[in-house]
């Protein structure tokens, strides 16, 4: 009998008639299970509404995470996603891969995405399509990827059951790991964001990465910003990498820690790729050299950035079919993974690598060749470099990656910012012709 039988009715009327007693025992006995019915009834729903056999489902972002702008809740799972999965994995050549690419709507993402599947490689891409910057940029790089028959799963690298599950469906050979939170001065004002995605992301996906059988190789981005307050350069892989001057720089400095640990632990094979300001169609808006072209044509003023010095601020801009080139290269040369069961068998493969242009051009005449492209005369406005995280200069000593990997960057700033040029204003709709 459970507690709530000895409880009136109606207080102070304890006695009743027996047939009566006997009708409320009756009527007691329904109503309980009724009741039970119904937590019976409930409990099964909720099994099935929660388990994975019900897919689709749906996956919720992180709860209430405040590090992301937004993060549009995404579903996966069920027969027909799985076969869209597959098909997308599938290897269409001989010796080829299948490879999952994290950050496949993103600009590097999308490129790389594009050329490995033109090769016969089979890709599936992840993407979180966050709103750090214009979504429907990365829609649109997603349409163009959907069409040559790559598609991209919708989901955080921070979801780990997504991520085992794409481990169940396909088995990976490689991993191309361009999803990170980029930019270098937005780490002021999103610091979470980097953490988020550049570190717990990471981790995340290497804690995948390791159980999985057999285990991928990975080549994933790391970037020239780890080269932080140094003065000497060219900036050489052997170089120190411990004055970062941004967060941003120091979660990918982090990464590269990381990487040297699950390489070490559990002998994944692991290649960190140190990108010098990519720059080239489909880029990213939030980079100066695609924000000053808008505000260019707007006849917005720019702000270009030089040292307190007064001494110039110039960047080793490298155009983006330069850095697919890198990236192909770095997976084609990369060793298999040694571990099993999340197990090291044998040391493996860890290797970072600078893919940078070896000439360094000012911001100022960045801009210069802007203005002859657009036809357009910016209004400058010279500013100093404000402490936000960002560094004067940066240069790339490259002779590993050559070696190596056979990298060996062919588009000088002016050829790159022609093509850039030309699909911003086919792009976005824009007026002016581009000076040939
Ligand atoms: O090389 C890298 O690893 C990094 O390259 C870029 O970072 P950054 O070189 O700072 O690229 P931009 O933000 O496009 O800036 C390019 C140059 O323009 C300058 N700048 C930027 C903004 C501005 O208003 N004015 C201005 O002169 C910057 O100081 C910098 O010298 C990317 O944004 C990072 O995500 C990437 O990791």
């Amino acid at each position: 009998m459970s507690h709530l039988d000895h409880i009136p009715s109606t207080p102070g009327k304890f006695k009743m008639e027996k047939s009566y007693n006997n009708r409320m025992r009756w009527h007691s006995s329904l109503t309980k299970l009724t009741f039970w019915s119904f937590i019976f009834i409930g409990v099964i729903f909720l099994f099935f509404y929660r388990s994975p056999a019900s897919q689709p489902s749906t996956t919720h972002p992180e709860p209430s995470d405040p590090s992301r702008r937004s993060l549009r809740t995404s579903s996966w799972g069920g027969p027909e996603w799985e076969k869209r999965v597959r098909t997308s994995a599938r290897i269409r050549s001989r010796n080829g891969f299948s490879v999952l690419v994290t950050g496949a709507a993103g600009f590097v993402g999308t490129h790389v995405s594009s050329a490995l599947k033109r090769r016969g490689d089979g890709v599936l891409g992840l993407d979180n399509f966050n709103d750090y910057y214009d979504p429907s940029l990365k829609r649109a790089r997603q349409g163009l990827l959907e069409r040559s028959g790559v598609f991209i799963v919708e989901g955080d690298i921070n979801d780990v059951a997504l991520l085992k599950k794409l481990f169940e469906v396909v088995a990976f050979t490689h991993v191309m790991h361009l999803a990170a939170q980029a930019g270098v001065r937005y780490a002021m004002e999103n610091p979470g964001s980097y953490v988020h995605s550049n570190i717990a992301g990471f981790v995340s996906l290497l804690e995948v990465c390791k159980e999985a059988n057999p285990q991928p190789s990975i080549v994933w981005a790391s970037s020239s910003s780890v080269y932080g307050l140094n003065t000497k350069v060219p900036f050489s892989e052997k170089d120190r990498t411990d004055q970062p001057a941004s967060l941003y720089a120091a979660t990918k400095k982090a990464g590269e820690e990381i990487a040297h640990t699950y390489n070490h632990i559990y002998g994944l094979s692991l290649t960190g790729l140190r990108f010098f300001t990519v720059y080239g169609p489909w880029g990213r808006p939030d980079m100066a050299y695609f924000f000053f072209t808008k505000d260019i044509l707007k006849g917005k003023s720019i702000s270009i950035f030089e040292t307190q010095n007064h001494e110039t601020v110039a960047r080793d801009f490298t155009y983006i079919d330069d850095i697919v080139k890198g990236c192909l290269a770095a997976l084609d040369t990369a060793e298999k993974s040694t571990g099993s069961g999340g197990k090291k068998k044998a040391p493996a493969q860890l290797r970072v690598f600078n893919l940078g242009n070896t000439s360094p051009v000012p911001v100022s005449n960045l801009v210069s060749i802007l203005e002859k492209l657009l036809k357009v005369k910016a209004k400058k406005n010279i500013t100093k470099l404000p402490r936000n995280g960002d560094v004067p200069y940066t240069h790339a000593n490259i002779s590993l990656a050559q070696r190596e990997l056979g990298y060996k960057p062919s588009t000088d700033l002016q050829t790159g910012l022609k093509k850039f040029v030309r699909w911003y204003l086919n792009y976005y709709g824009g007026k002016k012709a581009v000076s040939r």
